[in-house]
């Protein structure tokens, strides 16, 4: 029976890593697959893991149609066993009614990747519909760690490493970034409600918690 599954965590945690070797497993053995993907930072149709690994993929802008694509496909005579969807989070909720139906319509299996909360800890529409219909939500078993060392279970927007709580929701960057620019941190819940971040705790930790005595 054809599935729709979301695997799903925080960045940086393999997802896209996993998409690809998923794709590759199921390619070895002969199923014709589709990779799709929204915003990855590599560029426009392009699936890429911090591994290194990279592919093309076809990109999913506001007003695509993932069942009007596949039954075009599928009329001209191709063959799609699976798709490998990347940045689900980024999928219109409409858009993951569409995936339901081609698992239920046309027992095509779908894979879905994605962060589910963003930099506010808000469910992403498409991560929310995802948990709303899919079959099995998978969390990825790659923990990213916070910089306390316990799981990180949330993202962070930075700005020169400092957590920002204002902004948009989409705002397409990385993990590893130079000062002053918009990046991203994993952190653990506790530190990310204190909006405590490697940077900010190491300057709490050397800022003296008293001034010191003079004479
Ligand atoms: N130099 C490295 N050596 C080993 N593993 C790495 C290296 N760089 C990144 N990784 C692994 O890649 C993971 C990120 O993979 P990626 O697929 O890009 O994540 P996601 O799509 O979830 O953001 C990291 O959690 C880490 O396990
Ligand atoms: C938390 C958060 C993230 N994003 C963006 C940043 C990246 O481009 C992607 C996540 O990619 P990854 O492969 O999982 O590392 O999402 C965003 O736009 N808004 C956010 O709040």
């Amino acid at each position: 029976m054809a599935e729709l599954v979301f695997f799903s965590g925080t960045m940086d945690c393999g997802k896209s890593t996993l998409a690809l070797q998923m794709d590759h497993n199921h390619a070895a053995r002969g199923r014709q697959g589709i990779i799709f993907t929204r915003h990855d930072r590599a560029g426009t149709a392009t699936i890429s893991s911090r591994l290194g690994l990279r592919a093309d993929a076809v990109e999913v802008g506001d007003d695509f149609e993932f069942q009007a694509y596949v039954v075009h496909l599928l009329s001209a005579g191709g063959k799609v066993d699976y798709l490998i969807c990347d940045e689900a989070q980024f999928f219109s909720a409409a858009q993951i009614d569409q995936l339901a139906r081609i698992v239920d319509e046309l027992g095509i299996d779908v894979f879905t990747f994605g962060i589910t909360t963003d930099f506010r800890t808000k469910l992403f529409p498409g991560s929310q519909r995802l948990i709303e219909l899919a079959d099995r939500v998978e969390v990825l078993q790659v923990e990213a760690l916070c910089w306390c060392g316990a799981r990180a279970t949330h993202n962070a927007r930075t700005v020169g490493g400092v957590m920002v709580v204002e902004g948009a929701q989409v705002v397409v960057g990385d993990v590893a970034v130079n000062e002053d620019e918009i990046g991203y941190e994993v952190l653990c819940r506790r530190h990310h409600r204190r909006r405590l971040t490697a940077a900010t705790s190491r300057a709490a930790v050397l800022s003296p918690d008293v001034l010191p005595f003079e004479g």
